[in-house]
């Protein structure tokens, strides 16, 4: 999938303008960049769903339209409150008049770690098993574009790794762009980097690790990745220091 010249403006200001970004073909892109940059503009944008002045074009490598071809996970879970999470992992196909998969929905229910909960609502959930109910949803879609704005950033560090783990699993073969803050996640499941900075916004070249996903993140390489990534974010020698002694 290619973007290009892409721009969305609110309010008269640009938060980017000719902006190109390419998500290869069954790969997993992970995009950084500091609070407020554009990085949720941009993931709603390619999603369809910008409320802003928004222009440029989006063309995929099939020659066949994005449209209804997108799973968006957003930062906040926007899961049915009236649901349980089984009935929320279900919506999709429920929306599209189309019999469930069941089986699917409960191993991927069991695969978030959430068996014992498919029978709750959003409300009896805490911040984490919700984002794990949504982190469900989206994966059950089996859609070939996955847009995922944050969807480890409630979990505890195992919940996160094991996810992490489950995403690369089951997203292998789409076209992903997952949204994070943190280089290590973006380098232990990422196949290209991207860092969105400045106002406004533009795309630093992808880096691009060696190795099998999920990475060791305590690999030297991946270090050196870390480094470059917190100089792209614009952390000072004296914080990249502070950050190679803190590992
Ligand atoms: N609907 C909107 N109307 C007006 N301004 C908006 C709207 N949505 C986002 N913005 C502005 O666009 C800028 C980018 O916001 P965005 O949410 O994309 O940043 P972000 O990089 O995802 O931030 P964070 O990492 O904190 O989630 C911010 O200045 C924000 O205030």
């Amino acid at each position: 999938m290619h973007l290009h010249d892409g721009r969305v403006a609110f309010n008269g200001d640009d938060i980017f303008h000719d902006l190109d970004l390419t998500l290869p073909a069954n790969s997993f892109t992970c995009l950084l960049g500091p609070s407020g940059v554009g990085k949720s503009t941009l993931l709603r944008y390619l999603a369809g769903l910008v409320d802003g002045d928004a222009n440029g074009d989006i063309t995929c490598s099939d020659a066949k339209p994005l449209s209804g071809r997108v799973a968006y996970m957003a930062q906040q879970d926007l899961l049915l409150p009236w649901r349980t999470v089984r009935q929320n992992v279900l919506l999709g196909a429920v929306l599209r008049n189309q019999r469930p998969d069941l089986d699917r929905a409960d191993a991927l229910i069991g695969d978030v770690g959430l068996s014992d909960a498919a029978h709750l609502r959003p409300a009896e959930l805490s911040g984490g098993m919700k984002q794990r109910a949504a982190l469900a949803r989206t994966l059950m879609e089996d859609r070939p574009v996955v847009l995922m704005d944050e969807p480890f950033s409630a979990l505890d560090p195992l919940n996160r790794m094991r996810l992490q783990d489950l995403a690369a699993r089951v997203l292998r073969g789409k076209t992903v762009l997952l949204v994070t803050h943190d280089p290590l996640e973006a380098l232990r499941i990422g196949d290209r980097v991207h860092v969105l900075r400045g106002a406004p916004a533009t795309l630093a070249d992808a880096i691009i690790p060696d190795g099998k996903i999920p990475r060791d993140v305590t690999d030297p390489d991946i270090l050196r990745h870390q480094a470059e990534l917190l100089r792209q974010l614009g952390a000072t020698p004296a914080e990249l220091n502070r950050a190679e002694g803190a590992l």
